[in-house]
């Protein structure tokens, strides 16, 4: 099964580092969540990928070895910045684009076919381009990804602005593709989406991967979470409990971080001590506060820092 291998890519633009060593890999069959404020590296990144941009050190390998020129052509990309031709028709288009990948002219039909009817837009292969709405334009894009029938693919935010209806097509071409064994990576700012579709999730920070994992060992990483409701207790109630950390208190609940599993029952402890307690509860971090916290202490958007 086909994997892809990104070893510890840098890049700068002038004095300006951008990529720090950024090192991660995707297996065939897996979907990975590239994830990062705006300007943290994920579009250089992709663009190195794909061959567009040239690292200044580290290597892209397609099981174990460099991805040669016609490998890179190989791989179904959506560009960020989108790269169809605006005046020409979406059928012609997309059929241009499967013959520039080899297939003959029957097999580009019917790769065109067979993607505009599944992504939704089959009605509009006589339009041209610029004529559809953003988020059809987005549909094209996708099919332009996949008619030729990619080994790997490289999506940088092609959920950005799509409706409802549309991200549930993308989301189950994706799923289809990874269980066809094509390695799959996408960036993107919906962390809900990425925390429901993807296997792993790579956060990168400032040019710097932060974190790398599946999103259930990112949740169980770091101090336990707690929730305790008891109504009745006074204001740092739980402030005085060793080994327990209060991380927000208000009048419904407060959260407590524990330094070790078993805290938590000194923490009920000293609740109880109070009056009734109505909940204790484990708290499982969801992406968008891991993400948060793998972005702290940063400015929010890290072009800032430049
Ligand atoms: N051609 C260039 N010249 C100089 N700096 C550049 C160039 N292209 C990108 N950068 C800088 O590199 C950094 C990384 O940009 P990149 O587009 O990879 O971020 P991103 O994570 O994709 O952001 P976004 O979420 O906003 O798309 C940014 O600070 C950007 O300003």
């Amino acid at each position: 099964m086909t994997r892809l291998e990104l070893r510890s890519l840098t890049k700068s633009y002038g004095s300006r580092r951008v990529l720090d060593d950024v090192s991660f890999t995707v297996d065939g069959g897996e979907i990975l969540g590239f994830v990062g404020a705006n300007g943290a590296g994920k579009t250089t990144t992709m663009r190195i990928v794909l061959g567009v941009l040239v690292p200044d050190g580290g290597e892209v390998l397609r099981d174990g070895h460099p991805l040669d020129a016609a490998q890179r052509r190989s791989i179904g990309y959506m560009p960020e910045e989108r790269g169809l031709y605006p005046k020409m028709k979406v059928g012609e288009q997309l059929d241009y684009l499967a013959r520039l990948h080899g297939l003959d002219a029957a097999a580009a039909r019917a790769a065109t076919r067979e993607w505009t009817e599944r992504l939704g837009v089959a009605e509009r292969l006589g339009d041209e381009v610029q004529k559809l709405s953003l988020g059809n334009q987005q549909r094209v894009q996708l099919a332009a990804a996949l008619v030729h029938s990619p080994e790997i693919l490289v999506l940088d935010e092609p959920f950005s602005g799509l409706d409802p209806v549309a991200v549930d097509v993308m989301s189950s071409v994706l799923r289809e593709r990874a269980a066809a064994g094509v390695p799959v990576v996408f960036s993107s700012h919906q962390l809900d989406l990425v925390e429901r579709l993807c296997d792993r999730v790579g956060i990168i920070r400032a040019g710097s991967m932060v974190a790398l994992d599946t999103v259930e060992a990112l949740r169980s990483g770091g101090a336990p979470r707690w929730r305790v409701v008891a109504p009745q207790a006074p204001a740092g109630w739980a402030a005085a409990v060793p080994g327990a950390h209060v991380v927000s208190e208000g009048p419904d609940a407060t959260v407590v971080e524990v330094t070790h599993d078993g805290v938590e029952q000194q923490v009920l402890a000293a609740a109880l001590a109070t009056g009734p307690v109505h909940e204790l509860a484990r708290v499982r971090p969801s992406l968008t506060d891991l993400f948060r916290d793998a972005v702290a202490g940063t400015p929010h958007t890290q072009e800032a820092q430049a």
